[in-house]
């Protein structure tokens, strides 16, 4: 045989084996196809068959159009009923009197798994919120229960008033300046220096809002101590505060908020790629930052808890003695924990989750939060008045009891109301029965449809909080629909902290802060529409329009029009 011919024999067979391969692989698509549209034992839902064919479907509201499934699952709902597919493997209910069997309660005996999809994206898979196994799960969150009751929550409001104060004096000192104060950033000081106590020096950090700096406290028993850094201002009662003038101390820095938040926007694409985030977990810190900047904060977040979490592995009871037991150094050493669980790499995770949880969606809420009241007038007068019952003078502000304000019907409407629209998390919350099908039982129709064990069901609070037949006129924010006897009605139909057994541990927390923080500003502070006369000031919305708070996409938590988010002055009455 010449070379030609055994040339001309080669690309032959090379191409056959292009042909074979060819039609091998449109063999199995096909098969996949038939077996996705009519095989699969969640075939019989109704929804598009677009998107029982591909994730491709999801990815191109989401990934290609920016988080807008969720919208997009709503007009599917209102096309083919309350219960739909909405990918190859995921249904979701629309209907809200179904989520107390999605989401069972701890002691209804039923177990609830969370999908990959929803607990693999942030690279902290042995964390609670990323836990997928009921069990597991259960024996996680009872090490965590002890510190997130009401009552502990209740016993914690020095650690809140004490950061509290701080922001509320730093507050003064942009009186009568021109600096914006980013509202976001305020609340949540994202930046974190490096504790001296760890051996680090501190860089400079301009954010001082209390949230991160109390979420460090209940977690490490230390916080980064980066107030320290700020000259006190004159009369200003005895609080370490910002010197406004002094140009390396600007107002809050919204760099890393902004980091974080551009973080989120790779959701999407890790919950369908979860190896994408093994491999960047794995990076260094600095060639993470050089990826992006965002993952390169959180690769700094990671590495820190880390270390913090094993100097706590390293202190006695004794140290405690007398002082708040640190949440970390209790679940080192829970009973209720198998060693393996109590590494210091997994209890790091769970120490990380807690410090996003805590501050993520708590300082959103407060950022929209001082939008809405100041843009409802009629809100802040009811608020105002009822406040002025709790803290006749603004003296009294800094002694006002949690208790106390837990009282106060109208503060904890405004509360709810913004809970409410802030969503908690903004993505369908997935979880599956592995242990048998599920009944959806449409009350209309009174069809009932069988969900097969192990088939991911997702339900949005941002639909579920804009159902207008719960709460009409769903976008206005409008605090009295939690008031009275049908107040207490619609609280079953509030999702902001989710339900069941995984119900937000923070909860109590939350309501304790919302509360405090809400009480004390606007007693502290004033509008130009609404005023009681012995505020510090008013408080000015700048550069902010009513379609910044509006959310525009999913991504995990809610993203919005504009990315330095609500802003305002401060100035004389
Ligand atoms: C307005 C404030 C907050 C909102 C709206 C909120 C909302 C949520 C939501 C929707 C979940 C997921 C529930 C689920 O998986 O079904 C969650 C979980 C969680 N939250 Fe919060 N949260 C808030 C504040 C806090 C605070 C202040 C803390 C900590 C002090 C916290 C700690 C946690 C933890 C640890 C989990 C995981 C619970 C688990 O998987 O068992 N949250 N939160």
């Amino acid at each position: 045989m010449d070379f030609v011919s055994v040339g001309v024999a080669a690309i032959k067979s090379r191409t056959e084996y292009g042909w074979i391969g060819l039609g091998a692989a449109t063999l199995y698509l096909t098969y996949c196809a038939i077996w996705r549209l009519y095989l699969s034992p969640i075939a019989h839902i109704p929804g598009p068959k677009l998107a029982a064919l591909t994730h491709l479907y999801e990815m191109y509201y989401n990934n290609w159009l920016g988080g807008k499934y969720i919208w997009k699952i709503q007009e599917l709902h209102d096309q083919y009923g309350p219960i739909i597919r909405i990918s190859p493997s995921d249904l979701h209910v629309g209907d809200p009197e179904f989520y107390d069997i999605l989401y069972p309660s701890a002691t209804s005996g039923r177990r609830a798994n969370k999908p990959p999809s929803l607990t693999k994206f942030f690279g902290l898979d042995d964390s609670l919120f990323s836990t997928m196994d009921h069990d597991i799960h259960r024996k996680r969150r009872a090490a965590l229960l002890p510190y997130f009751s009401p009552t502990y929550a209740r016993r914690l409001q020095p650690i809140f008033q004490e950061r509290l104060n701080v922001m509320l004096e730093r507050l003064v000192s942009f009186k009568d300046t021109d600096v914006a104060v980013n509202a976001n950033c305020m609340f949540a000081a994202f930046s974190r220096g490096e504790t001296p106590e760890l051996g680090g020096k501190l860089e400079q950090v301009t954010n001082i809002g209390p949230l991160v700096d109390i979420m460090e406290n209940l977690a490490f028993g230390q916080c980064t101590h980066r107030l320290g850094m700020y000259k006190p201002v004159p009369g200003l009662q005895n609080q370490p505060s910002i010197d406004v003038n002094n140009p390396e101390h600007p107002s809050f820095d919204p760099s890393e908020r902004d980091a974080s938040l551009s973080g989120a926007q790779s959701f999407h694409i890790m919950k369908r790629v979860p190896w994408l985030n093994d491999i960047m977990m794995s990076l260094p810190e600095t060639l993470a930052r050089r990826v992006s900047p965002s993952l390169g904060s959180y690769m700094r977040q990671k590495h820190e808890t880390r270390k913090l979490v094993a100097q706590l592995s390293t202190t006695s009871d004794d140290e405690w003695n007398g002082k708040e037991m640190p949440i970390f150094r209790g679940v080192l050493n829970s009973p209720k924990l198998p060693p393996q669980e109590k590494t210091v790499e997994r209890v790091s995770q769970d120490a990380q989750m807690l410090l996003m949880a805590g501050t993520l969606t708590m300082a959103s809420n407060l950022e929209h939060s001082i939008y809405w009241v100041v843009d409802n007038p009629d809100v802040l007068r009811k608020m105002k008045e009822e406040l002025k019952t709790a803290m006749p003078t603004i003296d009294d502000v800094p002694n006002v009891r949690l208790s106390s304000l837990e009282g106060l019907d109208y503060l904890t409407a405004v509360v709810k109301e913004s809970v409410r629209l802030i969503y908690g998390n903004s993505t369908p919350h997935f979880r599956y029965d592995p242990d048998g099908p599920l009944v959806y039982k449409e009350e209309e129709t009174e069809k009932s449809w069988v969900i097969p064990a192990n088939t991911p069901v997702g339900m949005t609070s941002v639909l579920l909080h804009h159902n207008e037949l719960h709460f009409p006129n769903s976008n206005k924010f409008d605090p009295e629909r939690w008031l009275g006897e049908p107040g207490k009605k619609l609280d079953k139909y509030m999702v902001g902290f989710g339900k069941g057994s995984r119900v937000c541990l923070g909860m109590p927390h939350g309501y304790a802060i919302l509360r405090l923080v809400l009480a004390q500003i606007w007693r502290l502070w004033a509008t130009d529409e609404v005023a009681l006369g012995d505020e510090l000031g008013v408080i000015r919305l700048y550069n902010t329009t009513p379609l910044d708070v509006k959310m525009v996409g999913d991504f995990f938590v809610g993203k919005y029009n504009k990315a330095r988010g609500v802003e305002f002055k401060v100035s004389s009455l």
